[in-house]
């Protein structure tokens, strides 16, 4: 009785209306609609069973650890059981179609139970069931994925914010938090926070940058914090000032006339490309002592532009780690991933390279390469090295770039403050790195523009320590991944007075513009914060006095400097659009 519910209609009228005595005929029909009917009830218990099945191995296996890395190995086992099922039962029915509906209604039960428990239970049992957020966030990552598509996360956030609050849950297992306590409470000195899954994305590569293993990543630390000692500084610093000054005369070459963009009164330079090349080229130097060239020859290396399009594999799939696992195991590869496993590819061959020179270059892979040699297993060693030479070109130059092209935004947009800087750096002498950093309006400036515009706009995600946290009375249980995104932090209206305003006095002589200053932290803190700081502010504070000393900028006829807003990308770092300036010769 219990399966006659389950069952078709048509089945049950036959089969329960006894009178009148039925013939031949009518009795076999009667037998082969019994036959269908305990086929039925069979098939239905099988896919209830699976369903079940499905539900069991969610609230028993899957609901507990972390799967991202998985993901490859499970889709396999399941095809492949859908395998042996379809030939299972192709044996017993001798029927390709049937079989194929059979292990299909199987497996799809099985997904079902298993899919349709993890959405019930992420949106109505889940301990962030509270939260508020996006509906579909809580169920999939896949949504922010698709939201955020085209590098527009942190404007997806900005709007989150307003919507829903500063505390959104931006994922299953993620609360994103909007609050100037939140990077001390993160990273801060006595914090338990471990990096989130966001890093597994770079595997197998590894790196000091997204180690996620605490002791790793302290053992890999220590082996960086060599390479940045006042003495190796003082070395790098000799190399920025001969790339800043080849800059400082390419650009002053244009604008006498050496070039095709120029005019009488100065030269239309592609600000963002230019101090791309700069920044490249000074990294090319320290991660694989080789020299890109691309400011002496005025144009991109080809490696260079595969580095830019492999972030943007980055940014694409940043929010879901599975998903760059699942694509790097795909065949063919999508064009994105391709782009990325060159610039891993790319990378092994500079280090070769870089391994076949027997000196010992000053440069900040000779520290990695020295552990290396050093370390008995090699094998084990290669993948850090190449990670860690990649992280050099992408954390010093995608990071230094953006802040000196925001930088000369403002200052084409305000001649006021371009003359007060000038003012302040032109009788210094900026050879002196004390006499630099002794300029207050210089590193205001620059603070203002990290400021606004944070090199790791969204990125540097955490998890919350087994015991959990409370921030502003709510409790936020263990493993549960936060984002902190500087760029909403750093204009939060709380913290400073006029907040989207770009005013560089909040950090010299109007310090009441600043009413809490501890959601500023452009290069992160604590044991996971930025390694290259001290070398970036001697960079920035070098490349900055030599071309403002040298140059006056300004925008061209109507533009605004609009372009490099619309073309901005968040991809983990900020990829700028084109800002073009005009640069003409100081006299
Ligand atoms: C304006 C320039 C820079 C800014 C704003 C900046 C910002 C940051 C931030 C926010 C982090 C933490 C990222 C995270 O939590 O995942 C970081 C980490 C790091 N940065 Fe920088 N960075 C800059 C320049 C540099 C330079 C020039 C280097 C030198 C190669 C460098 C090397 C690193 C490394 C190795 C890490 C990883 C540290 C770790 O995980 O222990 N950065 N940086």
């Amino acid at each position: 009785m219990c399966a006659a519910f389950l069952l078709n209609d048509d089945f049950l009228i036959p089969y329960y209306t006894r009178a009148p005595v039925p013939d031949r005929v009518e009795l076999i029909s009667l037998t082969q609609a019994g036959v269908a009917i305990m086929d039925q009830v069979v098939s239905n218990h099988t896919s209830l069973g699976a369903a079940l099945l499905g539900v069991l191995s969610h609230t028993t296996i899957f609901i507990r650890g972390e799967w991202h890395l998985r993901v490859g190995a499970l889709i396999a086992t399941y095809s492949l059981l859908f395998i042996a099922l379809l030939y299972a039962e192709y044996s017993l029915l001798d029927d390709f179609s049937a079989a194929i509906k059979v292990a299909g209604q199987i497996t799809g039960s099985y997904a079902g139970g298993l899919f349709g428990s993890i959405i019930i239970y992420r949106r109505y049992f889940h301990r962030l069931r509270n939260f508020p957020g996006p509906p579909l966030a809580a169920i999939t990552k896949l949504w922010h994925v698709w939201n955020s598509f085209g590098g527009r996360n942190y404007l997806l956030i900005e709007e989150m914010f307003k919507k829903y609050g500063p505390i959104i849950r931006t994922g299953p297992e993620e609360l994103t938090i909007i609050d100037a306590a939140i990077p001390h409470i993160i990273d801060g000195p006595k914090s338990q926070f471990t990096k989130a899954t966001f890093y597994d994305i770079f595997l197998p590569m590894k790196t000091v940058s997204a180690a996620r293993d605490p002791k790793e990543h302290e053992a890999r630390r220590r082996i960086w914090e060599r390479g940045f000692t006042p003495k190796a500084l003082a070395v790098y610093e000799k190399c920025i000032m001969h790339y800043a000054e080849l800059l400082a005369n390419q650009i002053e070459s244009l604008a006498c006339g050496g070039g095709s963009t120029t005019d009488s009164e100065g030269a239309v330079i592609n600000v963002t490309e230019w101090i791309a090349w700069f920044s490249f080229d000074v990294m090319g130097e320290f991660a694989f002592s080789t020299d890109f060239g691309m400011v002496q020859e005025r144009k991109w290396d080809s490696k260079m532009r595969l580095l830019v399009d492999g972030l943007e594999a980055v940014g694409a799939v940043g929010p879901v780690p599975w998903l760059a696992q699942l694509g790097r195991s795909l065949r063919p590869r999508p064009s994105l991933v391709k782009d990325y496993i060159s610039l891993i590819k790319w990378c092994d061959e500079c280090m070769d390279e870089r391994l076949r020179t027997k000196d010992d270059r000053p440069d900040i892979s000779q520290w990695l390469v020295d552990a290396y040699r050093k370390n008995g297993s090699q094998q084990a060693e290669r993948p850090w090295l190449e990670g860690d030479a990649s992280t050099v070109i992408v954390a010093g130059s995608g990071t230094v770039s953006v802040v000196i092209t925001f930088l000369f935004y403002q200052l084409a947009r305000d001649h006021s403050q371009q003359d007060k800087l000038f003012e302040e750096i032109k009788d210094v002498d900026i050879y002196d790195r004390g006499q630099l950093q002794n300029c207050s309006y210089l590193t205001a400036f620059i603070n203002e523009t990290m400021r606004l515009y944070p090199p790791v706009p969204t990125g540097g995600n955490r998890t919350t320590p087994p015991s959990g946290i409370t921030i502003n009375d709510k409790y936020i249980p263990g493993g549960v991944t936060i984002v902190a995104p500087r760029y909403s932090i750093q204009r939060l209206e709380s913290s400073y007075v006029k907040a989207d305003q770009f005013i560089p006095e909040r950090w010299t002589t109007q310090p009441d513009l600043v009413k809490d200053d501890r959601g500023f932290s452009p290069f992160s803190l604590g044991k996971f914060g930025c390694l290259g700081k001290s070398l970036a502010m001697i960079e920035m504070r070098f490349v900055i006095s030599v071309l403002v000393r040298r140059f006056k900028v300004e925008f061209q006829d109507n533009d605004t400097g609009e372009a490099l807003f619309t073309g901005l990308k968040d991809h983990f770092t900020f990829a700028p659009g084109n800002l073009s300036l005009r640069f003409r010769i100081r006299k």
